[in-house]
């Protein structure tokens, strides 16, 4: 079985518990993720797109800035992992190691799509993972979408089987795995910026499943996966082994987010890939 979230755990795996978080903890992800993309779109409407490094790196820096300073006042006794942190809040910081809350935040998902003029695939990510419980309570933010999801709202699965399932894959590095699901199924592929952005598009009806193989690190994944995890959605490992978050070492390279009925024949199609 891969379409039930599993039981807490003390490894802290996703649990898909909501409700093991305090209310204002989801409302303080939401707030925060939000936050931080209308300062995103305004970092993007000053700067422009000609030089992309360079809005790249406001981008990053700036929404890193405003979450970090955001959380250090709601939240002054959690620990935090960024993918722009730098020292404690950064992947080197060892005291979230024996936190029990834990903030794992993407200030800014799809960085490269954020620089293109046009696009909407890139998102925020906040997470809170806590110890025994996995992740509690999480937002994804899609500024240029204008919308914000969260795990107190439910986004079901649609009743419909599709007949050529659609699989969300990264723009740039479309993994062998999500090739090998093309073929088994007769899937159509679906590229697009941004982790966040992907899991985001499966749990509206978009598309019906993301495919993600070769490398990505906690931050990519932990609010878009608890987001899913929260309406019923699958997500795990492509092996279909639990996600884990707060590890030691956050590199947490590959992920299956799926309707719950292709959880089998997609874990099936990859295998051995
Ligand atoms: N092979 C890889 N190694 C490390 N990170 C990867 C990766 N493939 C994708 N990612 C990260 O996953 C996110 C989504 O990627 P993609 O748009 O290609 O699907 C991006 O996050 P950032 O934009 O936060 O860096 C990207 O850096
Ligand atoms: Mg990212």
């Amino acid at each position: 079985m891969h379409d039930a979230p599993g039981p807490a755990s003390e490894t802290g795996a996703p649990t898909a518990t909501p409700q093991a978080a305090a209310p204002d903890d989801t409302a303080l992800a939401a707030s925060l993720a939000t936050g931080a993309g209308e300062l995103l779109l305004a970092i993007r409407a000053e700067l422009g797109f000609a030089d992309s490094r360079a809005l790249k790196a406001a981008g990053d820096l700036r929404a890193n800035d405003f979450l970090l300073g955001r959380l250090s006042e709601e939240r002054p006794g959690d620990a935090v992992l960024s993918e722009e942190g730098k020292g404690e809040a950064g992947r080197v910081g060892t005291e979230r190691l024996g936190a029990d809350r834990v903030w794992i935040i993407d200030p800014l998902d799809g960085t490269r799509e954020y620089s293109e003029e046009g696009r909407d695939d890139w998102a925020v990510h906040v997470a809170l993972w806590q110890r025994g419980l996995g992740l509690t309570a999480a937002a994804v933010a899609l500024p240029a979408q204008g919308v914000t999801l969260r795990t107190d709202e439910v986004y079901p699965v649609p009743a419909a089987v599709p007949a050529k399932p659609r699989i969300a894959v990264s723009r740039t590095r479309p993994p062998a795995q999500a090739l090998a699901a093309e073929a088994a199924l007769g899937a159509e592929l679906v590229p697009m910026g941004s982790a966040g952005a992907k899991v985001m598009a499966v749990v509206a009806g978009t598309v019906d499943a993301y495919v993600h193989a070769g490398g990505q690190f906690e931050w990519d994944s932990a609010a878009p996966v608890a987001v899913a995890l929260a309406s019923g959605w699958h997500a795990t490992r492509i092996d279909g082994a639990p996600l884990r978050y707060n590890e030691a070492d956050p590199y947490l390279p590959d992920l299956l987010v799926c309707r719950p009925d292709l959880a089998e024949p997609l874990l099936a199609a990859v295998d051995g890939h």
